[in-house]
């Protein structure tokens, strides 16, 4: 998909990356084929306890703790977005011409890098307990649950993706919150599948997907159909570089407050319904969807949940 299908940055210049998916009209049997499909497939080859793995994670989906880079990804981008940045004693390139042009070329993608806000990474809940040398069973009383949770949507009726999963709130989520970062594959843009019903666009022409290795990330819906166009999506993807490492990556922040056992809802961007035939109303990002940090109280703490 061209780079200008795949707008990230909203018009008022923040961040919302619209996740490439597939077709919004899944009828509940074909999510439960899909699903049946899924559990047939041998389980995808992963490093975490079976254990360890999140309620309703789908056995074909690698979980990963940490971004995966693709190997054709050139060296001198996977350093920046790494964050490490080698010596010009370390780059190997053949010529006295090519050395000119990657040096340019790196100029640009490092001063690209330099915009890029400083954030601090949060460990994902599976990342302490897979990296703990401790028994499986002790290791996963110490992890702190994570505020949300993957579970299969069977309503409201009219909810979009009814049969298919969603990750939901499992305690009031504060605006401002950085709630966990996008992780998956990262694959350079000549080798994004165009398939993949779960890419993100992250930068220097470097795509996330998350459609076989991934992390809660990949279940966040589109609000569209769930919540009013006025209300917007109650999440976005910033993207951050992580102040101690200078790794690159997707974060996804709290817009709104979400109290527990709502759905956490992000947009997908109007070229993601666009591609798939489907016009959307409005700007690419309203004014009123920005972060409200004030939509809080100290009641929130506490008393969060609400009758079903
Ligand atoms: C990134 S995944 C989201 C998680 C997905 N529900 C799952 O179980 O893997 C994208 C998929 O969700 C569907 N989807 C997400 N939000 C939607 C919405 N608001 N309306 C219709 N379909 C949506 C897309 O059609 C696509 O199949």
């Amino acid at each position: 998909m061209e780079q200008e299908e795949r707008p990230y940055k909203s018009d008022d210049g923040s961040m919302c990356a619209p996740l490439q998916v597939q077709a919004p009209d899944i009828s509940k049997q074909q999510c439960q084929g899909q699903q049946q499909e899924h559990e047939q497939e041998q389980d995808h080859v992963s490093t975490i306890d079976p254990a360890l793995l999140p309620v309703n994670w789908p056995r074909h989906v690698k979980y990963l703790v940490d971004y995966e880079y693709h190997p054709a990804i050139d060296p001198a981008v996977l350093d920046l977005v790494q964050g490490r940045r080698r010596k010009k004693s370390e780059r190997q390139d053949q010529d006295q011409s090519t050395i000119l042009q990657a040096e340019e070329e790196r100029c640009e993608e490092e001063s690209a890098y330099d915009e890029i806000p400083i954030g601090h990474a949060i460990p994902g809940p599976v990342r302490s307990l897979s990296t703990s040398s401790l028994t499986t069973s002790s290791t996963a009383s110490l992890a702190p649950p994570p505020p949300y949770e993957i579970r299969l949507i069977t309503s409201p009726p009219h909810h979009p993706v009814l049969g298919s999963f969603g990750l939901f709130a499992t305690e009031a989520l504060r605006p401002g919150r950085h709630l966990l970062d996008y992780i998956s594959l990262v694959v350079p843009d000549a080798f994004a599948d165009p398939e993949s019903d779960h890419t993100l666009y992250l930068s220097n022409d470097l795509n996330l997907d998350a459609s076989v290795h991934g992390n809660h990330g990949r279940f966040v819906n589109d609000f569209r159909g769930i919540r009013s166009h006025k209300e917007g999506p109650n999440v976005g993807w910033d993207l951050y570089r992580d102040a101690e490492t200078g790794q690159i990556r997707m974060g996804c922040k709290v817009l709104k407050k979400i109290r527990r056992g709502k759905e956490i809802l992000c947009t997908y961007g109007k070229a993601y319904w666009k591609s798939r035939g489907i016009a959307v109303k409005g700007s690419e990002w309203e004014d009123g969807w920005d972060t409200d940090l004030d939509d809080w109280s100290s009641e929130e703490e506490g008393i969060v949940g609400e009758f079903p």
